[in-house]
């Protein structure tokens, strides 16, 4: 049975894929500091609460257990926030991830897949963003990714540690099973702030901006279920450790919806109000961000189970309607 170390496990994305891993019949130790996710949410697998930036941590965590890979959530992941507090950023993303690279290399733990993301691309100069596309990010945020994305290109090079950076574009959605959902305190990410206003627990969304060069103005995502996600995540796993390479994969549905477009169907799939206030535009905001994952389909035969954001609305409905 192989062994993986999540690290921020107890965070959105991350309790998912321990499940994920845990179905699959991996063995799973999450490492979380609980800065931003739940202990309650890591229902499989072991939770050691602690930071990456405990090298004595990291140590006793390496010796004491024999992983085959690590994959890497924790990081702070708001782009708004990012822009006014940068150096909250690049020490997280960049040097407390130095720190995790630093002990994989003294335990000789070779393979290690990343959590990166779109917003190392910038504004986009194409339709679709593929893996080709050049990587402008134009904020702190986008940028500490970026910076982790070439410090392992080196750690490749010096050490032999073999990584995947898997770049999500919008996460999305909740566990279809509903055991599972995104609880971010304070909640900054649109679909569940569109939620909290069809249930009642906001009065109404703030759309900011509605001046971009888009068709109705509002900023474009594209939306990719956290299912998805982590399906893309084993078989990144499993491609690493067959091909011993280093890898980027962008991972999108390829579809583009904008803010009034999530606030629409989110109406449909709630039956409910949803009162909406145009803002200013937000910090940092590319008006456009939409996958190529033809890459990852053609390369780890990744192919999503839930590309529809009806379903993932849906989904993350049921989780917002639980807790
Ligand atoms: N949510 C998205 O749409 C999205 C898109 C692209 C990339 N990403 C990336 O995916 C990853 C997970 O995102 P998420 O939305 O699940 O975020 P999240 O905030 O829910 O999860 C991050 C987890 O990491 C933990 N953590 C943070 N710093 C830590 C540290 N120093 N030591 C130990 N634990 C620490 C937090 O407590 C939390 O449980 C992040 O790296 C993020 O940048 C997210
Ligand atoms: O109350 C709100 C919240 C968001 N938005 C807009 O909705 C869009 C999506 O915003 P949000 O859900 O905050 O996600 P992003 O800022 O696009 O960033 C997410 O997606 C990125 C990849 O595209 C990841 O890197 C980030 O970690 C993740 O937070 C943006 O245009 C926002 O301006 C609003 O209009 N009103």
């Amino acid at each position: 049975m192989q062994s993986i170390l999540v690290v921020g496990g107890a965070g959105y994305i991350g309790s998912h894929m321990v499940k994920y891993l845990d179905r699959a019949g991996y063995r799973v130790v999450v490492l979380d500091n609980l800065s931003t996710g739940h202990a309650d949410a890591v229902r499989y697998g072991e939770l050691i609460v602690g930071d990456m930036a405990d090298s004595e941590l990291l140590d006793r965590l390496f010796r004491s257990h024999r992983f085959d890979a690590v994959m890497h959530f924790a990081a702070f992941s708001l782009v708004g926030e990012s822009v006014g507090n940068p150096g909250k950023y690049y020490r997280n993303n960049v040097a407390n991830t130095l720190n995790l690279l630093d002990a994989m290399v003294r335990h000789q733990v070779r393979h290690f897949v990343f959590s990166s993301t779109a917003a190392t691309f910038g504004e986009p100069q194409s339709d679709r963003i593929d893996e080709s596309h050049p990587q402008k990010p134009i904020n702190p945020y986008g940028r500490s990714k970026l910076m982790v994305e070439h410090l392992l290109a080196d750690y490749d090079a010096a050490y032999g540690l073999k990584s995947v950076c898997l770049r999500y574009f919008n996460a999305a959605g909740a566990d279809p099973e509903g055991e599972l959902g995104e609880r971010h305190n304070p909640e900054t990410h649109l679909i569940p702030l569109v939620l909290q206003a069809a249930s009642g627990r906001r009065s109404h969304i703030h759309v900011f901006g509605t001046d971009y060069d888009t068709p109705d103005g509002s900023c474009l995502r594209d939306y990719i279920h956290v299912q998805d996600l982590c399906s893309a995540h084993q078989l990144a796993l499993q491609w690493l450790q067959a091909r011993q390479q280093s890898q980027q994969f962008n991972l999108g549905n390829g579809d583009g919806y904008s803010v009034l477009d999530v606030i629409e169907t989110a109406r449909t799939v709630t039956g409910q109000q949803i009162p909406v206030l145009i803002e200013d535009r937000r910090a940092g905001d590319p008006a456009r961000l939409i996958a190529d994952a033809t890459f990852a389909h053609q390369h780890l035969g990744w192919k999503p189970e839930y590309p529809a954001l009806e379903d993932m609305i849906a989904h993350a409905w049921h989780w917002e309607q639980s807790i």
